[in-house]
């Protein structure tokens, strides 16, 4: 990393952010809540919200994906302080991997255990994860999280690989059985380094494009409408989740 990288957000940008949220509402989150394509809907469950757009927000990034309301939503999930992103950040969006990660920096100082992240690598992770064949859900678990979902008896249990693949990464990777995002794994790498518990779940949305000669892309609308298709279904479980976790 360029001492360049490192300036374009500092340990005191990421201050700056917390301190000026801190300022803006009472609320200090236990939960954050990293909302995808599509699931953004999951904040309206927020009560008592105090929401925030991110042009609003000191050194935040702008959300530029279609469908991602960038907004930063406050509120109490079954009484648990929590926040929600309405909105994340990508590679693909033209962001250096400081500003995708930064977000997740600034929740860790808002809840006054400032660690600076200094490095985040781009890698495979291997989760442990359930999948739940009717919604379409794979779910990647703390030991704690997997050891109360089988015992709510919601999933089925599979192993994937859950792979990070950016637009510009895909003509360098074969991948068999696995499933692939552009952006929790940065999210998971920087959380578990600042020493939250992650609980991650991923909505199967679309088949991936495996011509790596190919040009396409995701399509971006499917994941869209399969998002609005089964956020219903996941809606109660998603918030028997969250209340649990907390
Ligand atoms: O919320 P995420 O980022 O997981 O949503 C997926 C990945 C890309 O941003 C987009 C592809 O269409 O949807
Ligand atoms: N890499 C990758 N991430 C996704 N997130 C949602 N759909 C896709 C996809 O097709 N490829």
């Amino acid at each position: 990393m360029t001492i360049d990288c490192i300036e374009m957000y500092s340990h005191e940008d990421c201050q700056a952010t917390a301190d000026w949220l801190r300022s803006q509402t009472a609320v200090h989150p236990l939960v954050g809540i990293v909302c995808g394509s599509g699931l953004g809907g999951l904040a309206d469950a927020l009560k008592d919200q105090v929401a925030f757009n991110y042009r609003d927000i000191p050194n935040f990034p702008q959300s530029t994906v279609h469908g991602h309301a960038g907004r930063l939503v406050f509120g109490t999930l079954k009484g648990r302080p929590c926040v929600c992103m309405q909105g994340r950040f990508h590679l693909y969006e033209g962001y250096p991997i400081q500003k995708v990660r930064a977000p997740y920096n600034t929740h860790i100082l808002a809840r006054a255990s400032p660690k600076h992240v200094n490095n985040t690598a781009l890698c495979h992770v291997n989760s442990l994860t359930l999948w739940n064949a009717k919604a379409r859900t794979l779910i990647a678990f703390t030991p704690v999280m997997f050891a109360l979902k089988l015992k709510a008896n919601i999933c089925k249990v599979q192993q994937f690989v859950h792979l990070m693949l950016d637009q510009q990464l895909k003509k360098q990777h074969k991948c068999t059985s696995c499933v692939l995002g552009m952006s929790t794994v940065h999210e998971v790498i920087v959380a578990r380094h600042c020493g939250m518990r992650v609980f991650a779940l991923s909505l199967i949305t679309n088949k991936a494009v495996m011509d790596y000669d190919s040009e396409e892309k995701a399509n971006h609308e499917e994941v869209l409408q399969t998002g609005k298709q089964r956020f219903l279904w996941s809606h109660e479980k998603l918030y028997l989740t969250f209340f649990v976790f907390a």
